[in-house]
This record gives C-alpha cells, structure tokens and sequence, in this order.
C-alpha cells in the first residue's frame, strides 16, 4: 500500500438515516472499502461540515471528494421546482452542493455516484426527472427490491460512452458497456460547465463530467459494488484515486 503518508485523503459524504430511533448518519461499507481498495484514505464527512467555518477548515485536508448514492432523493427547489419532497435529506443536500462548489472552485477531484451524479448536476444549474419511471420514453431504471441485493446490483443495461471525453480515457477501446441500475430519478438537462460522458440505450445521461476541471465525473450506476471484481470499476476508481494523489502533489509544491 505504500507509504501512510503518500495515500490520499478522500472526504465520502453520509447519509442521515434513523436507526433504532436514534438520528444518525451513515456511511454504506461498500463505498468505504472502494476507495480503500483503490488506494485512497475514505474519511467520513458528516453534515455539520457545510458550516462555512469548518469547511474552510476541511478542505485543504481533503484530496479528493467523493459522493455517493443514497435513496433519498435531491430536495426540489435546489433545481427551480415545487412541491415537498418525501424522501429528503436536507442536510446531505447542503453539504454536497457546498463541496462540489468547493471542488469545481478549488479543482479538487470529484467522484459522484448516482445520488452524487444528480447532485452534481444540480449544483451545476441542472435539473433532474422526479420520476423517471412516470416518462414512457425511458426504460426501467430501478431495482426490483424483492430480489436479494446482489441481483438488484447485477448488470441491468447497456451504456454507450461518448469518445473524447475523460471516461473514454479511463476505459480505453471500450465504447458500451454493461452497468447496473438503481435508481427513479434522473438528469433532465445540463448546465453549460457539464459534459455528456454516456447515455444508455434510450437516452437518458448516465455519466458527466465538468469542462476545465482535472478530474470532475459523475455516474448514475454503481461502481463501487463489488469493485474489484470488474476491470471497469477498477479502473474509474483507479483513475480517480491517480487524480487525487497528483492533486496531493500538487499542493505539497505550493
Ligand atoms: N434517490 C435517487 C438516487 C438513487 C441512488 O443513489 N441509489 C442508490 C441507493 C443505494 C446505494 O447507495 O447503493 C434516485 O432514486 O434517483
């Protein structure tokens, strides 16, 4: 693994859940145990660091920030929309938009998976689909939570990568690819700093990258699970993790 000192310092952002009727917030092992697997140092980010103070206190610490998925969904009116929002997590919401700004601001890298790609979206002046599953025009993005998790994680449908763009370059020689599928919301339209990486087959954006940022990528599947076991997630979290520790040594030289 190296020196401790050369692994890079990954922020992964938590998640507010109730457990046993306590508010907590957490953090699923399969995210953790991606980046430790990769090589990178995952620390957990809990949501008070949004208060400005703090944040400033955190980010010179942070190599690379990564966020991941979750079933609660992005509150609506951070993309212009009404109405509530059932499955919110208000304070998830505060502190990613807060740390995507600070990584695009400070290029940092950025790691965004499925919840974290719809995050990125919106922090960059997008809008998503509340229920993608009510627009005949897509396919069945969610997964059948009757089967056991591994089968809700299996490869569900194909995606078609655009060439030329940072996820061509991780994955070189591979234009489509299988991923899996787990979720009802998605990316209706981009803000001008986005770029489309992959589209599945009926068109919906399932990866994104930001223009004029070093290493900025969002997925709608899940590369973490069982990241070891496929050469195409090792290699996007391989890439990301190479990303991170030049920004580490980028900033040594500062
Ligand atoms: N709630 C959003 C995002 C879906 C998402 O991130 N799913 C993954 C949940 C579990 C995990 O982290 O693996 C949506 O429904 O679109």
């Amino acid at each position: 693994m190296g020196n401790i000192f050369d692994i890079p310092t990954i922020g992964v952002v938590m998640c507010r859940n109730r457990i046993k009727g306590h508010e907590s917030q957490t953090l699923q092992e399969k995210y953790l145990d991606a980046v430790l697997f990769a090589g990178g140092l995952p620390i957990a980010l809990p949501h008070a660091l949004a208060e400005p103070q703090l944040l400033v206190a955190l980010l010179p610490k942070l190599d690379g920030i990564f966020l991941t998925g979750s079933p609660s969904n992005v509150q609506p009116h951070l993309y212009g929309e009404n109405g509530d929002e059932p499955d919110a997590d208000p304070g998830r919401d505060l502190l990613s938009m807060a740390l995507i700004d600070a990584a695009l601001e400070r290029r940092i890298p950025l790691f965004a998976i499925c919840r974290g790609m719809q995050e990125l979206v919106v922090a960059t002046g997008g809008t998503l689909y509340r229920r993608l599953f009510d627009e005949p025009a897509f396919l069945e993005h969610r997964e059948d939570p009757e089967l056991p998790v591994e089968q809700q994680y299996a490869p569900s449908h194909e995606v078609q990568v655009q060439s030329g763009g940072l996820l061509s370059r991780l994955i070189p020689g591979c234009s489509t690819f299988w991923v899996n599928s787990l979720h009802g919301q998605g990316a209706k339209t981009l803000g001008p700093r986005l770029c489309i990486e992959a589209r599945a087959q009926d068109g919906l954006v399932e990866a994104v990258s930001v223009h004029d940022h070093p290493w900025a990528l969002g997925v709608q599947w899940h590369p973490e699970w069982n990241s070891r076991e496929y050469e195409l997630s090792r290699l996007l979290l391989a890439g990301f993790i190479s990303a991170c520790q030049n920004y580490h040594a980028e900033k040594q030289q500062v």
